[in-house]
Order: C-alpha cells, then structure tokens, then sequence
C-alpha cells in the first residue's frame, strides 16, 4: 500500500501572534508547520521554537553561501530540532557534503538528525525566468541536474516542483525525499507561483510532502482550508 502524501502548511507572516493562532487552529490538522524567511526574520528562533513546539517543523531557511558559512549556520540551527531543513543545491557538492556532515555531528542518532533538503529551480521560476538567470535549459533539465548533484553529495531529498516528480523518480528512485511546493486546491489563485499542480495530482505524481501557503493561511476559513485539503490527500 503506497504512504500518502503529507501536508504541511506554511506559516509565512511576520506576526508572533498569528503564527500562535495557526499553530493552534491547524497545526494538529496539517502533518508539520513550514517557519522560513519572513517569520525567522522577523520575529526570532526563539519564536521559531515556540511555535513549532509540539509539531514537526519544516524550517524553510534556504541557506546558500560558502561551505563553511552553511554548515555553521546548519549547526546554529540544531537547537530548533527540525524534521526537514532546506539548502540551495545551486551551492554545489561541497557545500551540500558539508551541510550533510555538519548534520550527522550535531544528531549523532541518525532517527533525530533532521532530513537534508536541496531546493533545485524555485516553483515561482518558468523557462524564462530561468534563462533570465543565465541558466539556459529549462527547468525540468536543472531540477534533474541540480536533483542528481545533491543526492550523491549527501542530501536526504529536493524541493522541486510537482511536474519535476516523475523525472526525479525515474532517475533517482524512490528514496530521496520530494518535498513539493507550487500547490493549488482547483479553482484557487496562483498567486507568484509558476509551475503548479493540485494536491491531488501532486499526490499521484509521488510527492512525499506538499507544501500549502496561502491557500490554507488566506483562506476566509484556514482550518476548514486545511481540512479540504488533508481530504484531498487521503482520497488522492
Ligand atoms: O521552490 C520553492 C521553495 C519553497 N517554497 C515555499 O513554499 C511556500 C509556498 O507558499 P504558497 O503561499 O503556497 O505559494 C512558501 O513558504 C515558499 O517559501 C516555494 O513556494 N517554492
């Protein structure tokens, strides 16, 4: 029997306050809470650790510079616990290599170290955006390049797009975790984003974890938004 796809809903805001509420409105709904730039940012890792405090927390920081930097600010992060925690694959092996080490020393029990993510081309990037970039494939070409690097230097899994899964899939099999933004109930604004998929084909295409914004957080009623789509899921 195939695991069903898990959500976790992104709580992108710089208010203390309304993180509290979502985290107690969705957050024993939703599988893990995402904390990234905005909140991190804006209101501290203290807050970061009140918030997630009960939920598994996908922190969403997308480190990016020298190996050295990122492994160090991967080890300032140990204390928050994450089960996911993200880096930029773009930062090429070492950097990835070194993150996975930094990793392994902070959580020396493999079952607690959180799980190494590689985000591959952004889902708010289309073929055009990308080549604005000086990156002149498309974005399926580098999600499975970009993919394929981070793997075999050391990441657990990607961020990727839903229409990515299937690429991914067939060339790197089943184990590396695919952790799928770009998601959008039918019907609902896609707001920046470019390469989109419904949580019901993203499920089908294999995606371990969707992660859902400003569908579940905008939504005149985020519980029940979260609930439609955790419905989704397990009907998918
Ligand atoms: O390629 C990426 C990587 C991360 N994200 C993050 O996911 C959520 C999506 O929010 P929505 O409101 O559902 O668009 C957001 O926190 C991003 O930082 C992504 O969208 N794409």
């Amino acid at each position: 029997m195939s695991k069903r796809t898990k959500l976790i809903a992104a709580f992108d805001t710089n208010s203390r306050s309304q993180a509290e509420e979502w985290s107690s409105t969705l957050g024993n709904t939703v599988d893990a809470i995402k904390l990234g730039l905005e909140f991190t940012y804006a209101c501290g890792l203290d807050a970061v650790r009140e918030v997630s405090a009960g939920h598994k927390l996908f922190l969403d920081l997308k480190l990016h510079d020298i190996p050295n930097t990122v492994a160090s600010g991967l080890s300032a992060l140990a204390p928050l616990r994450p089960a996911l925690t993200t880096i930029h694959a773009c930062g090429g092996a070492e950097m990835i290599s070194r993150s996975r080490e930094a990793l392994e020393k902070s959580f020396p029990d493999e079952a607690q170290r959180p799980r190494l993510l590689a985000v591959t081309v952004l889902t708010s990037m289309d073929d055009a955006g990308l080549r604005e970039t000086g990156v002149d494939t498309t974005p399926r070409e580098q999600v499975l390049r970009l993919g394929k690097l981070a793997i075999a230097s050391g990441a657990d899994g990607l961020v990727c797009s839903a229409h990515e899964i299937g690429l991914l899939r067939d060339a790197l099999g089943d184990k590396p975790v695919l952790v799928v933004p770009g998601i959008r109930p039918a019907g609902s604004a896609s707001n920046d984003q470019k390469r989109i998929m419904t949580p019901t084909q993203a499920a089908q295409a294999g995606a371990d974890w969707i992660v859902v914004g400003r569908p579940i957080t905008r939504a005149v009623n985020p519980a029940l938004a979260a609930q439609d789509i955790m419905a989704e899921l397990a009907s998918a």
